[in-house]
């Protein structure tokens, strides 16, 4: 059996407890609607189209059976919504190569040729793919708190599952909230009100909401509360992207499916743990929001700490999701307050030069916080979380740090020690650094690594991106990858204490140059916590 039919076997059986019943005895059968609320916004066209039109590509959503309705509060039509996210679809020519075939002016065989001769068959058919791509979508516009619009938005829905002879109640509608968090709650209840499909012959009714849940665990738990007495949790997908990203998929099959890895993954092997972000540009065009939110709640209590809890749970019973969850959950629940001494915040210079950044902002853009998980396998290990915009470089790892070697005869702690580091982004790897001899006669050591680099190992796989997969997963009933109510409230428990120290200015961020590493002090701290950087560790990348 090839490996792409193992993933799709056990993709589908993921599926939740709380829907196979019902998978298995009334099949899906119905038309899928998706509704991209907030369509003329920037998230639904730099993320929510574009891995709508890969999934299409791919043949995941078949043109007989999906619709895509865009809603906003703009008054455009269906062409303008489509031209505005043609754009991010395509790159540079297949772009204007879509609109030449759109206007009717490549469909000769001559232009078709000329099309093919000049930019390539794939350009070609990318930009057919594209136009009929963009055929599926219709645009609805209303407003997000009444119900006119709503209900303009169901006729719509239910014209389309009508004229796809879907059978009533059969119909499969997924809701995507590509909006801000204050209006999720007057949207879900006109969803509640005006387009809710009947469930009782395998259709169904999700919701997608995106981040920001909240801004602390009041608000957060106000927020679930609200939208928890309109929709079930199974009906609920809160998304946290970096859960959709290949490596982060990667952390269960790694830790529970290899040998190596089940006797070392604890605090009598392992010293210290850094999961890091770092971007090498700044909040350019979007500081009004940024400055809301800060570093913490942008990357750290949602990304990073969904990286933590992947990294330090305990096996799962089971690949259900709800076992998965409750792992999760209780991982979140073990971790200790976090101290002010081990946190360190930074603003980059230049931040409040944004006219939308207040200019006494007290916003970190920048942020080293340790935390500590009160358990038997992980006790005094501390997880360094770190996340920064403007520095000098752009990545996002975990880096697991091993102790050193007791008793070592080869004196190589100035080798540095073993560290097991996996990329996320970019170039996706994972790699074990090692001591070896160092070849030839000498009797020496050297820092060497098993390297298993994504792109030379899986030559011509193209990894998907995050939003395809989990726009794929709501659409297939898994909510193995998505943020359950209470994980979502521990996360916050954990975070709200400290994050309300900076609100009220007791914790101020330092100044540090945009392009560097961040505030020298983080360095600091992480050496505190235990971590030794390897000096004179130099990898040579493989050649094909
Ligand atoms: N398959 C592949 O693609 C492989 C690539 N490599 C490459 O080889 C190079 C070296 O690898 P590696 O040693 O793992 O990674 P780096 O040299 O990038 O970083 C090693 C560690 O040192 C920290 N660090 C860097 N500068 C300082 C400082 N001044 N003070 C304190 N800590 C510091 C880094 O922190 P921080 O994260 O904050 O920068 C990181 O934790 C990298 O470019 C890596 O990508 C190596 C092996 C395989
Ligand atoms: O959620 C967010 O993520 C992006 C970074 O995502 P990535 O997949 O490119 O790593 C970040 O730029 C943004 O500030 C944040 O809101």
């Amino acid at each position: 059996m090839g490996s792409g039919q193992w993933m799709v076997e056990k993709r589908s059986s993921f599926r939740s407890d709380s829907f196979s019943k019902e998978y298995e005895t009334v099949p899906e059968t119905g038309c899928l609607s998706i509704i991209v609320l907030g369509a003329s916004g920037d998230l639904a066209k730099k993320k929510t189209f574009p891995a709508l039109y890969n999934l299409y590509r791919r043949g995941f959503l078949q043109s007989n059976e999906v619709y895509i309705f865009g809603y906003a509060r703009t008054k455009i039509s269906d062409d303008d919504l489509r031209n505005r996210i043609r754009g991010s679809l395509v790159d540079g020519a297949k772009y204007y190569l879509s609109i030449l075939r759109d206007c009717g002016f490549l469909f000769s065989p001559f232009a078709s040729l000329f099309v093919i001769l000049y930019f390539g068959k794939d350009a070609s058919e990318h930009s057919e793919d594209v136009s009929k791509f963009l055929q599926l979508i219709k645009y609805v516009s209303g407003s997000y708190d009444t119900e006119d619009g709503f209900r303009l938005l169901d006729k719509e829905i239910s014209e389309h599952e009508v004229s796809k002879n879907s059978a009533e109640g059969s119909s499969r509608r997924l809701f995507y909230l590509a909006l801000p968090p204050s209006v999720y709650p007057p949207v879900c209840r006109m969803i509640r009100k005006c387009c809710m499909n009947r469930s009782d012959l395998g259709g169904w009714t999700r919701i997608v909401i995106e981040k920001p849940f909240g801004k602390d665990l009041e608000s957060a738990e106000k927020l679930s509360a609200q939208i928890g007495e309109l929709f079930e949790e199974p009906q609920l997908y809160r998304i946290d992207h970096y859960l959709g990203k290949e490596l982060v998929q990667n952390l269960l099959v790694l830790r529970f499916a290899n040998r190596f890895f089940l006797p070392l993954w604890n605090r009598d092997n392992i010293d210290n743990v850094q999961i890091v972000f770092r971007e090498d540009f700044g909040t350019e065009g979007r500081g009004g929001y940024f400055d809301e939110y800060g570093i913490i709640r942008d990357i750290i209590q949602n990304h990073l700490l969904q990286v933590l809890c992947l990294v330090a749970m305990e096996k799962p019973v089971s690949l259900k999701p709800e076992h998965i969850r409750d792992e999760k959950v209780k991982v979140l629940q073990s971790v200790l307050p976090i101290k002010d001494e081990e946190v360190v915040l930074g603003q980059y210079e230049g931040y409040r030069d944004d006219p939308t950044v207040p200019d006494h902002s007290n916003t970190p853009t920048f942020a080293t916080v340790v935390l500590r998980i009160h358990n038997e396998r992980w006790e005094g290990v501390p997880f360094i979380l770190k996340a920064g915009k403007a520095l000098n470089s752009r990545k996002a790892e975990i880096r697991v740090q091993f102790k050193d070697v007791p008793g070592d005869i080869f004196k190589c702690q100035k080798q540095g020690r073993n560290e097991f580091v996996i990329r996320l982004q970019p170039s996706e790897a994972m790699y074990m650094k090692l001591t070896v001899k160092q070849p030839g006669l000498e009797m020496s050591t050297v820092q060497s690594e098993l390297d298993l680099s994504y792109k030379q190992r899986y030559q011509g796989v193209a990894i998907p991106e995050a939003y395809e997969r989990l726009i794929l997963d709501t659409i297939r009933g898994d909510q193995q990858h998505f943020v359950r109510r209470d994980e979502l409230k521990a996360a916050w428990e954990i975070f709200t204490p400290l994050l309300h120290r900076i609100d009220d200015g007791e914790m101020k961020p330092l100044q540090y140059q945009p392009g560097s590493r961040g505030p020298v002090e983080a360095d600091e701290l992480l050496a505190k916590a235990g971590y030794v950087q390897t000096h004179g560790y130099i990898w040579i990348p493989p050649t094909l």
